[in-house]
């Protein structure tokens, strides 16, 4: 099994202090430095597999970098998450990092976002796996401050969205199954740290609203019901905490209100989100 990752990655046997060098690779300008060029793809060692014995719970981790505080910014769609963030991005010390949409309406010239919205049971499997590409390029990437703000998550990719075009009937059951095993196999064996989750909390009224509002071209055909399966979703996942693991603390912050009202209520949770402890 080759395998080759960005950054810089060590595979730690939990059961030994023995550490190997596991595969690095990047040439990726991040907040201003150039990687050092490492082009290593080992062999995994023998046992990988997660039903072998000696192999409990190796994870892949960064190779002696201090990591941040990570926290996410989860919630519907058009809830007021980059606007979240944007004034986050203000404040020192705060890396922020943004959904990458602009990536998901153009790869290479194609746009995955738009076709998922026009043929899901076609394109649900091909943005997906953009989408799980792209946050796990997310939260390897270099680190930049000593909190790093994200707005969603490998999880929410996989927990509200995959999950919706699964349950709803538009995700055929081998698709399902593929990306099931992607992500299963990336959380089983890279460690993606989350301290906080902040869950801005809306009635999916509120979010069609404001979705009108943006005018996004793709989501443009999205009807009322859409946006209430992802809420029911999102409830159950970080309210109920019935339906997947829920990886960090959950701080709800109801977002309904008007933008004047949003920022004082962010200035009020600073201190609290800021201080978010390392698990
Ligand atoms: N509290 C608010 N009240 C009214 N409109 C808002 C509020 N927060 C954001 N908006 C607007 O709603 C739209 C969606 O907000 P955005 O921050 O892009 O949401 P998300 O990132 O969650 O999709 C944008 O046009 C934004 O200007
Ligand atoms: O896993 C995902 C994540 C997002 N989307 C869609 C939903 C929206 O149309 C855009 C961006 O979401 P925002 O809430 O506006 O940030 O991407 C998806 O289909 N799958």
């Amino acid at each position: 099994m080759w395998i080759t990752l960005k950054s810089i990655y060590a595979l730690r046997r939990c059961s030994t202090r023995a550490y190997t060098c596991f595969g690095v690779r990047s040439n990726s300008l991040v907040c201003g430095k150039t990687h050092p060029k490492w082009h290593s793809a080992v062999s995994a060692p023998a046992g990988f597999h997660s039903n072998s014995a000696q192999c409990v719970s190796r994870k892949l981790v960064r190779n002696g970098e201090e990591r941040p505080t990570v926290i996410c910014i989860e919630g519907n769609i058009a809830s007021g998450k980059t606007t979240c963030l944007e004034y986050f991005s203000k404040t020192n010390n705060i890396e922020v990092l943004t959904e990458p949409v602009a990536k998901w309406r153009n790869v290479r010239g194609h746009n995955p976002l738009g076709l998922m919205y026009q043929d899901p049971t076609r394109w649900g499997i091909t943005l997906q796996t953009y989408v799980q590409l792209t946050m796990l390029d997310r939260h390897l990437s270099q680190i930049c401050g000593p909190v790093r703000m994200m707005e969603r998550s490998i999880f929410s990719a996989k927990y509200i969205f995959v999950e919706n075009l699964y349950k709803s009937g538009k995700m055929p059951e081998v698709d399902f199954a593929v990306l099931s095993e992607w992500f299963e196999w990336i959380t089983q064996n890279i460690a993606l740290p989350v301290d906080l989750i902040v869950y801005l909390q809306t009635k999916p009224e509120t979010c069609y609203e404001r979705l009108r509002e943006r005018c996004r071209e793709e989501e443009k055909v999205i009807p009322m019901e859409y946006l209430e399966s992802i809420h029911q979703l999102y409830e159950d996942w970080l309210i109920k905490q019935t339906s997947f693991k829920v990886p960090a603390p959950v701080l709800v912050i109801s977002a309904d209100d008007d933008l004047e009202k949003m920022l004082h209520q962010y200035e009020e949770n600073k201190e609290r989100i800021l201080s978010a402890q390392r698990t």
